[in-house]
């Protein structure tokens, strides 16, 4: 039974509880009337503060300069950005079908928790239960519309939430981040062990911060190392690799709220060309 039970086994993320009452297992849930959600793609670390969401930002936003329709699911509740990243403090409103999203900029829809809150410092401290059950109303109580491709800004490492993600939304593949540093291959192994084990295919590693480029002289400098990402790739069969530069712009976007004006210079097409073709197929 899981530590902290509140024996509401349909909220609940923890999977092989012999005291679960109701039938477990993946079961996509159905999302709202208003929602034709074609793709999900979740965006996982195994470790905090590597830049899952900046990296969630930008994949959405080279998925919408594609042509897609985009929109991103904030399944960190307790530590969301993804609002921040874009600039968007609206407040949400709702009609008789749902919640109706947030939409930046550029016309990505986003559903996060920050947008309930009445301050943006306002904090979070829900138990895994209530945390899972507000990401299954992102996904069943929101009017979505008509979306090509979802990204989930899942919540750093393995925890509960991984399992109520993969159980009861429907995605299609994950793409795992990391930074550069010595434990990156047992990190992301977690990960994707912990992603294969739910039957959900790995598309891509993005290792961040793999270089800080001169901007005088444009040469790359390995200031933690050589990358390990295509080493890590090959070893755990992850089709797609990329790397990001350490770059002081991100935060100055970010804190600006325009996430979605960064040129990431092509540095994950083959990220989005797999995704592609993962969901093609
Ligand atoms: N490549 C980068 N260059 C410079 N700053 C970066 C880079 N990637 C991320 N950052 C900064 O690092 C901080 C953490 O990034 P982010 O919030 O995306 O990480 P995270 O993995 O989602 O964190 P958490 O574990 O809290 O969810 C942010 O301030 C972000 O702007």
């Amino acid at each position: 039974m899981a530590e902290e039970c509140s024996h509401e086994c349909s909220s609940c993320g923890v999977s092989g509880c012999g005291d679960r009452t109701e039938a477990s297992g993946p079961s996509s849930l159905e999302p709202n009337k208003r929602s034709n959600i074609k793709n999900v793609i979740g965006v996982v670390s195994g470790k905090g503060g590597v830049g899952k969401s900046l990296v969630t930002s930008l994949l959405a936003s080279e998925m919408q300069k594609r042509g897609f329709k985009v929109a991103i699911l904030d399944a960190d509740i307790t530590g969301p950005s993804i609002p921040k990243s874009f600039g968007v403090d609206t407040r949400l409103t709702a009609d008789a079908d749902g919640i109706n999203p947030a939409v930046t900029a550029s016309g990505i829809e986003i559903m996060s928790v920050n947008l309930m809150l009445r301050r943006e410092d306002e904090f979070v401290a829900w138990r895994g239960p209530v945390v899972s059950n507000a990401i299954k109303q992102f996904w069943q109580e929101v009017n979505w519309g008509d979306i090509d491709y979802m990204f989930v800004d899942m919540p750093p490492g393995t925890s509960d939430v991984f399992l109520t993600v993969f159980q009861s939304l429907p995605v299609d593949g994950i793409v795992t981040v990391s930074a550069p540093q010595e434990l990156v291959a047992m990190i992301v192994g977690k990960a994707v062990n912990l992603a294969r084990s739910m039957e959900v295919p790995v598309i891509g590693l993005v290792e961040n911060m793999a270089y800080f480029k001169c901007d005088d002289c444009g040469k790359k400098h390995f200031i933690y190392g050589e990358p390990q990402g295509e080493e890590v790739a090959k070893r755990y069969e992850i089709p797609s690799v990329a790397t990001l530069p350490l770059d002081p712009s991100f935060a100055r976007l970010v804190d600006k709220g325009s996430v979605e004006d960064y040129d990431v210079e092509g540095a994950l097409d083959s990220i989005i060309d797999q995704i592609e073709k993962t969901c093609a197929a």
